[in-house]
């Protein structure tokens, strides 16, 4: 079949205009174009491709472009060397292969230049490059390439073919033949490059153009493209008169859903003479000027549709308003509505609501979406309970704990610049203000000048939410003010779903670090709980100062982490240990703060780096002992499964007669031994994450929990319960060993281990990473330990608590019978009525003593309660004498004076209700030792006995 003199061209989207000269060299392979210097050019450059393979002027031929403006890119540099001896269309075969010569994967990978030539009119120089073409017919159709040189645009950088394009003045005479029929199209000083190719999609009797009708000041993502299929007149194409060559009409979209058009070409006068090509290339020509205009066209059209539909948005949102003679006020004669103020304020207030209306919904709608942990909702709860309360004021904003430091004023009016007006002094005052916050302070001082440099202000209100796990991280961020619950998603072991709130952040603190130095998604959820200003710096500032604070902060937990024998490199490689940092973090709290309100509901491993920690039992008076795990005895020998399996085999095969079950037999074994039994092998970490959000969502815990708040709360939930002093971690040691390889056991809500600080830096790392990573010596190893660090059973606590009260008991009763008894050597003076009522003083007093030993403290310290002794007011009321209560009052005031030394000589913490059984923390890891009673002094037991 024989060729059609159609035309393809097609345009691209160049953002540059000289974009074509990268182009230099290129090849393709495999689909890929590849530069001179073998790299792999990106993918707008793919593009050429679709305009590479044949002929522009004439049937199979060549590829010419046009950009996005619709002018002509000028091309390749020109090879004068070649122009000045080879500037006769020829089909001799230069076998050197042009740099611009685009091919797609049907031509060959190398496509020798044949000629090069120029023509040069009035305001345009043509240039032609003659391919080897295998669709060439004769010589005159290998002509392949066209490329259109104007005088330079004002504004636009001159290229190297524009240049050379210059210096090539002369022309062939038989070039003017084609000028001629360029001049006629070729009236604005634009310059482009037509390609042409057949195309697959449509017939042989039709090509495409592809336009990019991209505006130069349009953003990038406002692109459209066209096509438009252009025919030679002198085929019977559908012909639609709207556009000025001869008709080209929108024919819908096409498959790749561009829009295309059809477009006749004019007959050129000279088609079907000596130049096919020339022809071909006056009908282009044509083509690219019907193109321009089109665009143009298409701009302006676009340009008005826009700018209408925004005034028809405007209207629409205004409608009503507009709509209203009283609002409008009146209609000036050329239709432009004049507006009185009023109806302009109207208008504004009705807008304002609308968009609140809008804000709102928006709101609601992602918070609704948002998935909520119990403790957020709990909080939520409360907050919004006590807002409930008809008081005028939120009673949580002036509560002592809570510290507000909004950002000032002028500090505001800093951030709010753009980092480049900020100038040092700017720097230096922002610094001064975030100096002191925890995670600000990390950072060297270089840093922290870079990051106020950089910062902004970001002010988030309560219940949004700030990141979202999944996402891709952008930021990082420092809380000014506020606090953010950081919300994990978690599953049941039943599978299913929910959130658990892992953490709480409060001023000071820092998140969004891990998906930024890791280049991983979100690893949780960052709701703000009450309304946070936050200090945000996006990722390139992140990437150039932050991480190597937090590689000093990794290195220090490896240094940490490597000094503990849990730890202990033989067990440990230094990628797990490298795990374990990442999974680890490093806190600080104050003295009183509760670290772990219930140690059975923890998933992290506590070691204390600096300071110390109390480590204190909740004992129930009331629930019976636990007795599963007092059951085994305490020992420091620990045994193998392997070792186990050997003996047991021994004693199996000594009493094969008897079948005992396995774990019976090892128990057996090892109490007959006096050991105690520890199965080794890697045990996987249960996360038995339901019944610890549960447990948690009963506390209700956050990060400002102290351990009087702890205890009362406790205390409101069940009355009969005392809270020991079992231990003391100091640096190096690790909070709760043993639990790690226990399963929770769910029903146990008050026998559970709590740590408070005293003013301690801690190390915690995740339990789910140390299963991770730990082998099976690690596993075997802590076991080893914690068998050795294992806690006093709650029997023997007890039985030491009972026996320590009564001891304390003894001795307070004592101390109070001592405090009563006269000076021997000082007369007994009663007042004169006192006489007639010696016998119901008498009785009064010994009631008096009993009642006081019911209520002493653990610490021998008398609780002096109301009812117990009776203040000035009662006394006088039940008409005892002035000198009895002088008495009364003294006996008071030595009690109380008795009852403050004994809280200074124990260091007690602060609450009156703690009680404190105080001991070495050594002898508490072993077994906690019961006092002796001893025999009271013989002279005050002589004193007690002669007063009784
Ligand atoms: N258990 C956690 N305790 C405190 N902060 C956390 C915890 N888990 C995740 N984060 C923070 O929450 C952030 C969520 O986004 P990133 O993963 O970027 O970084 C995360 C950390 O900064």
């Amino acid at each position: 079949m024989e060729k059609e003199p159609y035309v393809w061209i097609t345009s691209r989207r160049v953002r540059n205009p000289h974009y074509s000269q990268s182009l230099a060299g290129t090849q393709r392979v495999h689909g890929h174009l590849y530069g001179p210097n073998g790299s792999r050019v990106s993918n707008r450059t793919r593009l050429v491709r679709t305009a590479t393979s044949i002929d522009l002027f004439q049937t199979g031929q060549r590829p010419a472009f046009i950009d996005h403006y619709g002018h002509l890119i000028p091309g390749t540099p020109l090879n004068s060397e070649k122009w000045e001896t080879d500037h006769r269309v020829s089909s001799a075969k230069s076998q050197a292969t042009e740099p611009n010569s685009f091919r797609d994967g049907r031509e060959n990978s190398s496509s020798p230049v044949d000629h090069v030539g120029f023509f040069r009119g009035p305001g345009v120089t043509v240039r032609v490059q003659c391919f080897d073409s295998p669709h060439a017919k004769n010589e005159q159709n290998n002509l392949t390439s066209a490329e259109y040189d104007s005088p330079r645009i004002p504004g636009r950088p001159t290229t190297s073919s524009e240049r050379e394009v210059s210096s090539a003045q002369k022309c062939p005479t038989s070039r003017q033949h084609i000028l001629e029929r360029v001049d006629s199209a070729w009236e604005r000083p634009v310059s482009s490059r037509i390609l042409r190719r057949p195309t697959t999609s449509l017939s042989m009797s039709s090509a495409s153009i592809t336009l990019s009708s991209r505006n130069s000041n349009r953003p990038k993502t406002s692109t459209s493209r066209r096509s438009l299929v252009v025919t030679p007149d002198d085929q019977t194409q559908t012909s639609h008169g709207d556009y000025p060559m001869r008709g080209c009409d929108r024919s819908g979209p096409s498959t790749d859903g561009r829009m295309s058009w059809s477009a006749v070409m004019p007959k050129c006068p000279r088609a079907n003479t000596a130049f096919p090509t020339f022809r071909s290339m006056y009908n282009t020509v044509r083509a690219k000027s019907y193109l321009e205009e089109r665009l143009k066209a298409i701009y302006l059209r676009r340009r008005t549709t826009s700018a209408g539909a925004r005034n028809f948005n405007t209207r629409l949102s205004v409608g009503d308003i507009q709509r209203s003679p009283s609002l409008d006020g009146r209609v000036a004669p050329d239709g432009v509505v004049i507006r009185t103020p009023l109806a302009r304020f109207r208008m504004l207030g009705c807008l304002a609501v609308r968009l609140r209306r809008m804000m709102l919904a928006i709101i609601s709608n992602s918070s609704s979406k948002t998935q909520r942990s119990a403790t957020e909702l709990q909080w939520m709860a409360v907050y919004s309970e006590n807002n409930d309360d008809n008081l005028a004021f939120n009673k949580h904003l002036y509560s002592r704990d809570r510290v507000i430091a909004h950002v000032p004023e002028w500090a505001l009016s800093i951030l709010n610049m753009r980092p480049e007006e900020r100038t040092e002094q700017h720097c230096r005052r922002l610094h001064a203000l975030l100096r002191g916050l925890r995670s600000f302070d990390k950072f060297t001082e270089e840093m922290q000048m870079s990051l106020c440099r950089a910062f902004t202000l970001e002010k988030v209100e309560e219940g949004r939410v700030v990141l979202k796990s999944g996402h891709i991280g952008v930021n990082f961020y420092f809380i000014y003010s506020g606090s953010v619950f950081v919300n994990s998603e978690d599953e049941t072991a039943d599978g299913q779903h929910f959130m658990r709130t892992v953490a709480v952040l409060s001023r000071g603190d820092s998140f969004g670090e891990l998906a930024l130095l890791q280049d991983i998604r979100r690893t949780a959820t960052i709701s703000v709980r009450e309304k946070c200003e936050l200090l945000v710096v996006d990722k390139d500032v992140f990437a150039s100062v932050c991480p190597k604070i937090f590689e000093k902060e990794l290195s220090e937990k490896q240094a940490f982490i490597s000094t503990l024998d849990l730890f202990s490199s033989s067990f440990w490689s230094t990628e797990a240990i490298h795990a374990l940092c990442m999974n680890a973090q490093i806190q600080e709290f104050k003295a009183n703060k509760v670290i772990v309100a219930d140690s059975s509901v923890e998933d992290w491993i506590y070691a204390c780096m600096e300071g110390k920690c109390q480590v204190i039992r909740c004992v129930s008076l009331d629930a019976p002992a636990k007795n599963s795990k007092s059951k085994r005895k305490q020992s420091d020998v620990v045994l193998s499964e392997e070792i186990l399996q050997l003996l047991a085999a021994a004693a199996e095969q000594q009493h094969s007669s008897q079948t005992v079950d396995d774990g019976d037999m090892k128990e057996n074994l090892l109490s007959s031994l006096g050991l105690d039994y520890v199965q080794t092998g890697k045990k996987l970490y249960t996360d038995n994450t339901h019944a610890r959000e549960r447990k948690r969502a009963i506390l209700g815990l956050n990060d400002s929990t102290t351990l009087t708040s702890l205890i009362q709360r406790k205390r409101e939930k069940e009355k009969n319960i005392v809270f020991l002093d079992v231990g003391v971690i100091e640096p190096g040691g690790i909070f709760d060993l043993p639990s790690l390889l226990e399963d929770l056991d769910e029903s146990d809500t008050t026998s559970t281990l709590m740590l408070v600080s005293g003013g301690a830096k801690i190390l915690r790392v995740k339990k789910a990473a140390f299963f991770d990573q730990a082998t099976q010596q690690a596993i075997d190893n802590t076991r080893t330990l914690s068998s050795k660090q294992r806690n006093p059973t709650e029997e023997t606590i007890l039985s030491s608590y009972k026996c320590q009260l009564a001891w304390d008991q003894f001795k307070a009763e004592l101390v109070q019978t001592i405090v009563r008894i006269p000076d021997p050597f000082l007369p007994i003076t009663y007042p004169k009525n006192e006489l007639d009522k010696d016998q119901n003083k008498e009785n009064r007093n010994r009631t008096e003593i009993a009642s006081t030993t019911d209520n002493c403290d653990s610490g021998g310290n008398i609780i002096a309660k109301d009812n117990i002794i009776p203040t000035e007011t009662e006394a006088l009321d039940s008409k005892n004498t002035m000198s009895e209560v002088q008495a009364m009052s003294e006996v008071q005031a030595m009690y109380r004076r008795r009852k403050s030394n004994y809280y200074e000589d124990i260091e007690s913490v602060n609450q009156k209700e703690l009680i404190i059984i105080r001991r070495q923390p050594s002898a508490v890891r072993k077994n906690l030792i019961v006092p002796k009673r001893e025999d009271p002094p013989s002279r005050l037991s002589s004193a007690l006995t002669h007063r009784r």
